[in-house]
């Protein structure tokens, strides 16, 4: 085997390929992990200080996947002797009848550890916040924060020690399907067995070398920190959790915060979607409509903070038609493996998709029931030119 052969490449290293490349070379494959970028970057999906993990979800296939991954989570502060989660617990509100009572089915299904919280009770428990008209309100108690750019140098440097190699600045710019596929970036030429794209809002940039485009949509999002009136009223410390509104007044879409933390006295609250971009040119979408949603939901229902943004960051999700991920192997090659599609609420599951990722890849069969990440759902969208 040459230098530039390998058993597989992984194309992207934000989180979900970060940890692909890691599962591979813990199952000795010899790995080579490309990116666009100069490590670190904050142009894809998977920067920041901050994500929410959590079990609530509305499908049981999340909540039951969740399960194994807090473990592997665990498992990788242990190795690295790192500390990558924060139990916070996750606040879910909403209108009594929609979403939130099949949230609340899933978490009492699964036997999740929950709290509800009566209107007459709620502030007392989470004081600083007004609990809309209608709305009900539980805490999924085994929620919390992932510190992200941290887990990110922690599962790269895990990957190199290894064995894995990481060759960041390096673009991939075509991609010839074969038996022995082969990756052409700006400064090299490289073959592998196998081949697994996660390339964020790239991911149809790639897949177009490989004569497939998935229904995909990247949308810039508006990551919005806002100032506490009193310093300290919805800090982390203070045991301030996370929270979702599943739907309210100002919102059709979620809206979701996290405690203050990473920068003191300034508390994340982001709406989950945006306006569509294009990848390469996130800075030039400058719409705000999702900010003034924002502003209007904190006036009303967290009157401790003051409502105008103190900062903003950007981020990039990438939408599939249903929201469900993409994990699944090339209709056409089945030694390219996609992982991709990650709607916003991907980062949690690194841990579980690298380790799905790397058994699709070596043709195992995966640990977990794949058919709703499956690409022929989109049967009806995707334009395949093979
Ligand atoms: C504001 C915001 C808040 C979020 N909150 C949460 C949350 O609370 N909880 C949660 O679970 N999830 C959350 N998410 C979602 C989560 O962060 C994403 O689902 C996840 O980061 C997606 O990771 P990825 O690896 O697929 O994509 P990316 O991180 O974008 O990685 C793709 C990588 O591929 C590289 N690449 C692309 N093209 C090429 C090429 N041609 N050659 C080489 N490299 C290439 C890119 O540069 C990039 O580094 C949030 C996302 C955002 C934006
Ligand atoms: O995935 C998450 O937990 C966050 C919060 C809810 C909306 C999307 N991302």
């Amino acid at each position: 085997m040459s230098s530039r052969d390998y058993d597989c490449i992984v194309i992207g290293a934000g989180v979900q390929g970060s940890f692909t490349a890691y599962n591979l070379a813990k199952n000795n494959k010899k790995t080579l992990l490309l990116e666009q970028f100069v490590l670190p970057h904050s142009r894809g999906s998977s920067h920041g200080q901050t994500r929410i993990i959590r079990k609530a979800y509305d499908e049981d296939y999340y909540t039951h996947m969740m399960e194994e991954c807090y473990q592997l989570w665990s498992q990788l502060e242990k190795e690295a002797n790192v500390k990558l989660y924060r139990r916070t617990g996750l606040l879910v509100m909403g209108p009594e009848q929609g979403d939130y009572q099949v949230f609340k089915s899933t978490l009492e299904r699964n036997k999740v550890p929950i709290v509800i919280l009566p209107r007459e009770e709620f502030s007392q428990h989470i004081p600083h916040v007004n609990l809309s008209q209608g709305n009900a309100a539980l805490v999924d108690t085994t929620a919390g924060v992932l510190y992200a750019d941290r887990t990110l140098k922690t599962v790269q440097g895990q990957f190199q020690k290894l064995g894995g190699v990481i060759k960041d600045a390096q673009k991939v710019i075509d991609i010839t399907p074969g038996s022995v596929v082969t990756v052409t970036t700006v400064s090299g030429v490289y073959r592998a067995k196998r081949l697994v794209i996660t390339a964020g809002p790239w991911a149809n940039t790639l897949l177009s070398h490989t004569g497939l485009q998935l229904p995909l949509q990247v949308l810039k999002i508006n990551v919005c920190y806002w100032r506490e009136k009193i310093p300290g009223s919805y800090n982390v410390q203070h045991r301030f959790p996370c929270f979702i509104q599943l739907e309210s007044e100002e919102a059709k879409h979620h809206i979701y915060g996290l405690p203050s933390n990473e920068y003191p006295g300034l508390m994340k609250i982001c709406y989950h979607t945006g306006p569509e971009t294009d990848p390469d040119e996130r800075d030039r979408q400058t719409d705000k409509g999702d900010i003034d949603i924002l502003q209007r939901y904190i006036t009303r229902c967290f009157p401790g903070l003051v409502p105008i943004p103190a900062m903003v960051e950007s981020c990039m999700y990438t939408v599939t038609p249903d929201n469900h991920f993409v994990l699944d192997h090339h209709p056409t090659h089945s030694n390219i493996i996609i992982g991709a599609g990650f709607s916003g609420h991907g980062f949690k599951f690194g841990p579980i998709v690298g380790k799905l990722l790397c058994e699709l890849s070596q043709g195992e069969v995966p640990s977990y029931d794949l058919s709703p990440f499956r690409i022929r759902r989109f049967q009806t969208h995707s334009k395949s030119a093979l």
